[in-house]
């Protein structure tokens, strides 16, 4: 018979405080795991010493941006001594994503899409809890499409919303629909746009992000090989978003949000919006304009993790001094 979670055992799942939960009994009674698409396995990798020190998970659509964000954290805080140099991808057989780490940041790519960023998280969760890592954040760095915002603005997302503008993902279980929150976590969010703001050069806002299955008729573009709908009916859509406090469109963070909740993790989402939305549907700026809007949720990102690496490190050094009592 197939072993049922109960809610008390999903609980319990990981009953040791700040252990990465995964709420899937079957996964505890493996006697391997082989996470087939990073290329990594329990059985053929020390995932506790590979891993185990990882503090934060920084996943993006590209392997070219996250490898661009592991070299803008080894600079800003001076981390060089832990990373290899060439910087290595640690997905190394398996082509499908790529991850590499500096000291205890972990980035990974994620490809395009819920399908494609579920895949990668399953086996990320998995790999996190194998490694016995701790206390560790989550947070996606990406791009997107704004809502009635200066393009550059980056957005940090209070939740993902569904099409319908509903902080829930609907997903399809042995035939059954299943429908989950994707509410992101309100402390981690309002750190994340003090840091945009401590960061400057460009305008950091909280709001909804509307995550869509489809970057053309989903997103109510009229750019796409197919469209069924006018100018005007795009325009009615995209104004009722805007009203429901849709301040950016994007493609992963439901499920994003979904499976970080699931597995306990603080999860944040930090997009760039390439264009608005309500002015028009091709990204059509110069390279190197998007190019430096994509760097700017990777500089608010590397602040949040520069601010609580020296929080730990002042904990560490007040509990080593002399006197200090043990709570
Ligand atoms: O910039 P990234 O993180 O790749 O994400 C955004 O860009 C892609 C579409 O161009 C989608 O995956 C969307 O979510
Ligand atoms: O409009 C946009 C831009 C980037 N990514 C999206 O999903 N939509």
């Amino acid at each position: 018979m197939s072993p049922i979670l109960t809610q008390n055992e999903e609980e319990n799942s990981s009953t040791e405080i700040g252990l990465v939960r995964v709420p899937n009994l079957h996964v505890h009674t493996m006697a391997e795991d082989v996470l087939y698409h990073l290329g990594l396995g329990t059985l053929t990798h020390d995932l506790p010493a590979m891993f185990g020190d990882v503090k934060f998970v920084c996943v993006g659509g590209s392997a070219s941006r996250m490898r661009e964000f592991v070299g803008i954290l080894c600079t800003k805080l001076a981390l060089s001594e832990t990373v290899q140099d060439p910087i290595i991808n640690l997905c190394g057989n398996n082509d499908r994503y790529s991850m590499y780490k500096a000291g205890p940041v972990l980035a990974a790519s994620h490809g395009m899409g819920v399908p494609s960023m579920s895949i990668l998280l399953h086996e990320l969760i998995k790999l996190l809890h194998h490694a016995r890592c701790r206390d560790v954040t989550v947070i996606r760095i990406g791009t997107s499409g704004g809502l009635g915002l200066e393009p550059g603005t980056v957005v940090v997302s209070r939740s993902a919303v569904d099409a319908r503008f509903q902080p829930q993902m609907e997903q399809m279980v042995l035939g059954k629909s299943v429908v989950r929150s994707t509410e992101l976590h309100a402390g981690l969010a309002a750190e994340l746009v003090a840091c945009g703001r401590a960061v400057g050069g460009f305008q950091t806002v909280l709001g909804n992000t509307m995550c869509t299955h489809d970057f053309y008729e989903g997103q109510a573009r009229l750019d796409g090989a197919v469209c069924t709908y006018s100018h005007e009916e795009k325009l009615v859509y995209l104004r009722a978003a805007h009203e429901a406090g849709v301040c950016n469109i994007e493609m992963e963070s439901s499920v994003f949000s979904v499976l970080c909740r699931l597995s306990g993790l603080q999860a944040g989402v930090v997009c760039v919006t390439l264009l608005d939305r309500l002015a028009g549907d091709q990204v059509s700026s110069p390279h190197d304009v998007l190019a430096e809007f994509a760097r700017r949720p990777q500089h608010l990102v590397v602040e949040l993790i520069r601010t609580r690496l020296s929080g730990l490190e002042k904990q560490r050094r007040d509990c080593a001094a002399p006197g200090h009592a043990a709570p």
